[in-house]
């Protein structure tokens, strides 16, 4: 819907209204239709002014009708229509103008911004292109490269870099209609000509043909398989080196391929996916929108390790006040002096002041007393936790929040030593946690709905995915991980190599296989973790039995290599080799090419060829497998909350929607029946097994992901 009001007697105002981001759906843009034509044909309108109702201009094209069949007025036309009017049209931009909202402001003849305005073509982050003209009219603009620049990363600019850029043509402090419509009388009766972007020629660009070489090979590069970076090249090149027309119709034909695409798809599924996480519910039937998080002014973090060291900056960042408390003198400087470097290097790149005042450090853990939130974040040890539980219960104010960052202990076991359990929650952050944008919220089923929100709430303040799950051991992320390192183990002992294993997962989409990615973690935090577990044994056994454990197939090489000190970067050898302890080029170890072949000449195994497919078969499908458990047993509320917890914690490649997503699109029957195939070749994998859910989803038709909830619950309930 658009409203029209004639202001200051000669200057048409319409009004773009359809919460929250108006966007522009049929009814918006057939509303923009009427509207313009209303005020071109109104001999008493001198000139046209654009807004958005309630402080946002236009959040672009409306994303939910790209799924259904488009009607109403096409946005092109639309926007030619507004380019070609013989009345001047100023766009008056507030809160956003992205994607088909800043095409529609490319159309308009000046652009008016306020301030705190963000403007963007980010429709390469949803698998598209500025396809109503953006591709074609930016460059214009402002040039090859700042185009290039913006419309394949996507990124939205201020109204003060708009302005630097050339996008905007006034910004104002003040409000911004009043200005826009002030401006619009000041050009009426003006000549038009030289505003209209399209019938520009690019701004002369030196060695063109280089240009778009080294941009298209960076972008190869970063795009990691997504199709939509380069298709946006393609389309800045036509505006550079075409006729408008011809130019307009090189972006139809790029955006017809990508419109239809699965990473499209994809894409716009994660879109929606990050928002809906927000609404939260438990299987108690607590829910985002009944409970009511905690005022939150100011924090403790207890543990200042790198852990400990980046929440406190994340922290800081949202203006809290945080007291970080670190028991060892040493520690404590040692921590401030990083802490401090890190908020300042934030602040630098934020262009703010460094909330270096924010933070209180202390030895002492009274100095918590008055708090309203406590993260602890002492070393991954279930009795040192408990201990500071208890000491945390003793010192603070009755209500006080107290959140364990931990990556896999039990959260219950925890709440239960403290008197009140229900003010108990998780807070899994990611290293580096101030970097990092996930945050599993793990709630035990003691933990009240009002501890949850108040989590839920501060990673949002925190800039954080944050996804609510249950309480399971390794939660969501590192439960799914665990299979899916299995897999790749046992891969090398049936004759992969780690360069072939993370080629195959590279190529998929991830940034790092498993292998490199083990190596940049180290080895020794899973080889602790399987001690703990009492897996680890002597490694001079040898044959089948030697590498059954607890009753299931288990290899022992990760642990072989931490045996020989290797773990990873940090010591310079891990399953590749380095130059030195600490640097990140992995390269080709020939030691550990000899210890494989030593180790399956050991255990009677034969090297056979492994190809891609069933590198990504076998290490996925156990992944996505083992995420359809989680599902079973209500750990995740739906498909969305796993698949945000990979994209934004764990490499998977967004254009790939998340491993749910991806297991609705390769078809849950294939899933079943390759997961089947291999658990046939190995028995004694019992991740190799299908979940019953799997099963009982194909079963009932295989729905489609949207609808897997309903189809959960129903399943649920027939059991
Ligand atoms: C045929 C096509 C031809 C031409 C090409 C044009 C293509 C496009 O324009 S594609 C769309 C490009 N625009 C965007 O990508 C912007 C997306 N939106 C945002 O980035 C943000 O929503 C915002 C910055 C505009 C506002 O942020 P915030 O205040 O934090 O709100 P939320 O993100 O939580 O959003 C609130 C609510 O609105 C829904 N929503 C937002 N944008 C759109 C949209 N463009 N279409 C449909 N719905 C949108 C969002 O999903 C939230 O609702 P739910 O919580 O119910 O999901």
């Amino acid at each position: 819907m658009a409203e029209y009001n004639r202001v200051s007697e000669c200057v048409g105002l319409i009004t773009l209204r359809n919460p929250p981001v108006n966007a522009l759906s049929a009814a918006v843009r057939q509303g923009i239709v009427d509207t313009v034509q209303r005020a071109l044909s109104d001999p008493n309108v001198k000139s046209v002014v654009i807004c958005g109702q309630n402080g946002i201009f236009c959040g672009g094209a409306d994303i939910k009708e790209f799924r259904s069949n488009m009607t109403g007025p096409p946005l092109i036309p639309m926007i030619h229509a507004i380019e070609s009017a013989n009345k001047p049209v100023v766009a008056a931009i507030e809160g956003s103008a992205l994607g088909g909202g800043l095409e529609l402001a490319l159309g308009c003849h000046y652009r008016i911004a306020h301030s705190k305005a963000r403007l963007g073509l980010p429709e390469v982050s949803l698998g598209l292109l500025p396809a109503a003209g953006g591709s074609q009219r930016l460059p214009r603009l402002i040039g090859v490269p700042a185009a290039l620049n913006l419309i394949t990363t996507g990124r939205h600019v201020t109204a003060a870099e708009a302005l630097q850029l050339g996008i905007v043509d006034q910004v104002t402090d003040h409000n911004t209609v009043a200005a826009a419509v002030k401006f619009a009388l000041s050009v009426a009766g003006r000549s038009l000509d030289p505003r209209r972007i399209s019938t520009h020629p690019c701004p002369q660009q030196p060695d063109l043909d280089a240009l778009f070489e080294e941009v298209m090979q960076k972008v190869r590069q970063s795009a990691r398989g997504a199709i939509a970076p380069i298709a946006c090249v393609q389309a800045v090149r036509a505006a550079a080196t075409l006729p408008y027309a011809q130019g307009m119709e090189r972006e139809r034909e790029l955006m017809a391929t990508l419109f239809t695409s699965g990473q499209a798809r994809a894409l716009q599924y994660c879109f929606f996916a990050e928002r809906a996480v927000g609404r939260w519910r438990m299987p108690s039937g607590a829910r985002w929108d009944t409970s009511k998080p905690r005022p939150v002014h100011k924090a403790a973090v207890i543990g200042l390790g790198t852990m400990g060291r980046g929440i406190t900056v994340a922290l800081a960042q949202t203006g809290l006040s945080v007291i970080a408390v670190e028991t060892q003198e040493k520690q404590l400087m040692e921590a401030k002096q990083a802490i401090s470097g890190m908020l300042e290097r934030g602040a630098k790149g934020r262009g703010v002041a460094p909330a270096l005042d924010g933070v209180i450090y202390s030895q002492n853990i009274q100095a918590v007393a008055d708090v309203d939130l406590v993260i602890e974040a002492v070393f991954e040890d279930i009795a040192l936790k408990t201990k500071v539980f208890q000491q945390l219960s003793a010192v603070c104010k009755p209500g006080t929040l107290l959140c364990t960052n931990t990556s896999a202990l039990d959260v219950d076991q925890l709440a239960s030593e403290t008197p009140n359990p229900e003010l108990v929650v998780g807070m899994h952050f990611f290293a580096p946690a101030h970097v990092m944008k996930l945050l599993e919220v793990v709630y035990g089923p003691r933990s009240s709905p009002q501890a949850v929100a108040t989590a839920m709430q501060l990673g949002k303040k925190m800039g954080k995915a944050s996804v609510a799950v249950g309480n399971c051991r390794g939660f969501v992320g590192n439960r799914m991980l665990k299979p899916y390192i299995e897999e790749a183990f046992f891969l090398l002992e049936e004759g992969a190599t780690p360069e072939l294993v993370d080629q195959a997962l590279e190529e998929f989409g991830f940034p790092m296989g498993v292998f490199r990615m083990s190596d940049l973690s180290g080895l020794d935090v899973g080889w602790r973790v399987r001690k703990g577990d009492g897996l680890v044994e002597p490694g001079t056994a040898s044959g089948r039995s030697a590498r059954i454990r607890q009753g299931r197939r288990y290899s022992p090489l990760g642990d072989l290599l931490c045996e020989e000190g290797r773990f990873g970067q940090k010591t310079g050898r891990g399953w590749y080799q380095y130059d030195k302890p600490g640097s990140r080029v992995a390269r080709f170890d020939p030691w550990l090419h000899s210890f494989l072949g030593a180790y399956r000449a050991q255990h009677g195994l034969v090297a056979r060829r492994i190809d891609h497919q069933e590198v990504l078969e076998r290490c996925l499908y156990a992944l996505i497998n083992e995420g359809f458990h989680i599902l079973d047993d209500g750990i995740a509320a739906g498909p969305e909350d796993i698949d945000v917890i990979y994209v934004s914690g764990y490499g998977w490649p967004r254009h790939r929607g998340g491993p749910m997503f991806y297991a609705n699109m390769v078809g849950l029957a294939k899933v079943l029946e390759r997961l089947e195939h291999y658990q046939q070749l190995h028995p004694e994998v019992p991740h190799l097994q299908p979940s019953s859910l799997l099963r009982r989803l194909v079963a009932s038709g295989s729905p489609p992901i949207h609808k897997w909830g309903e189809a959960i619950k129903k399943l649920h309930s027939q059991l």
